[in-house]
């Protein structure tokens, strides 16, 4: 069986939970986002995935491998992308690929090819022979990514992997990770950067030690979606016509706009005809998506009470 299979993990360090009950799946292909503030329980779920911490109860298989009882054949088979981007500073860029090819007993002729092109997609081609010790922090970052990619892992699990890149090299980033999962890899992305999680997940999993949420992004999105509208004069004249629908909208305003607060996108109709029926000049409606951050702080901010 490929992609991931989580049925209520947990881990304990001690007496203290660091994370309970997560019970989830991802597919192949898929790119999933596993979201939680600091000390969340983010980056002992991908140990605990990767075969580097066991469970204390719990299974999880992830791309065929139980990571209670396969940990070895785990461990060669994914594809980790830590916070620390872990190189040999003596040894060049080359090297340490090198390093990782033999750890891995690959044939270096065989898979140099596909290295070579992730080293020119990052923009380090040219710099393979330079002792990492003087790599700029994004062409670390960079070289690691190439380094968890080496074995042309079936599913890759990747800690905040553009941070400290530049735009550039950020978009370069999600290109590839992008075109990973459409190869039919399995992603996890671990990541504080809210705006790159919408772009590139299908999928979030938030987590505080337990799982909050579970949705598709879309999902978790229209929680809360809204209608931004233009009108012709002072919106305010609409507001209480607008909130004496039988859906009792919340409604916003501000100069000429109008802002209501939906639960289902078969409401913007009744609220458009309301507007027009009390006399209003339209001149845009356009329906908003609540931005990822502010469901997700709300989620938080739910989980904590
Ligand atoms: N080896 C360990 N021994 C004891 N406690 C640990 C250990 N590793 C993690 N913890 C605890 O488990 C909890 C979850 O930590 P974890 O590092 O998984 O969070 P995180 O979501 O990755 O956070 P961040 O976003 O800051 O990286 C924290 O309370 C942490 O102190």
């Amino acid at each position: 069986m490929s992609g991931i299979q989580v049925r209520e993990l947990a881990k304990r360090f001690g007496t203290r939970p660091a994370v309970e009950g997560l019970t989830f799946e991802v597919q192949p292909g898929e790119v999933f986002g596993l979201l939680g503030p600091n000390g969340a329980g983010k980056t002992t779920t991908v140990r605990m995935l990767t075969g580097l911490l066991q469970p204390s109860s719990g299974e999880a298989t992830v791309g065929g491998h139980s990571v209670r009882t396969e940990g070895e054949a785990l461990r060669r088979a994914v594809g980790l992308l830590t916070e620390q981007p872990g190189l040999y500073d003596r040894l060049t860029a080359r090297e340490n690929l090198r390093f990782f090819i033999k750890l891995h007993e690959l044939d270096e002729a065989a898979v140099w090819p596909r290295i070579q092109s992730y080293l020119e997609r990052f923009g380090l081609a040219g710099r393979e022979d330079e002792a990492c010790g003087g790599f700029s922090k994004g062409m670390r970052q960079k070289l690691a990514i190439v380094r968890t990619l080496v074995h042309g892992p079936r599913v890759i699990f990747l800690d905040e992997p553009t941070s400290g890149l530049d735009p550039e090299s950020a978009r370069a980033v999600r290109d590839a990770v992008a075109e990973l999962a459409s190869e039919g890899r399995t992603i996890v992305l671990c990541s504080h950067n809210l705006a790159e999680v919408e772009r590139l997940c299908s999928r979030v999993a938030v987590i505080q030690g337990r799982l909050l949420a579970l949705a598709p992004l879309k999902e978790l999105r229209r929680a809360g979606q809204s209608l931004e509208i233009r009108v012709e004069g002072e919106g305010e004249r609409f507001r209480a016509v607008l909130e004496a629908l039988p859906f009792q909208p919340t409604v916003l305003s501000e100069g000429g706009k109008l802002r209501v607060l939906l639960t289902e996108d078969a409401q913007a109709p009744d609220v458009l005809s309301c507007l027009v029926s009390a006399g209003a000049r339209v001149h845009s409606a356009v329906p908003a998506h609540r931005p990822l951050e502010e469901v997700y702080l709300e989620l938080i901010r739910q989980g904590r009470v």
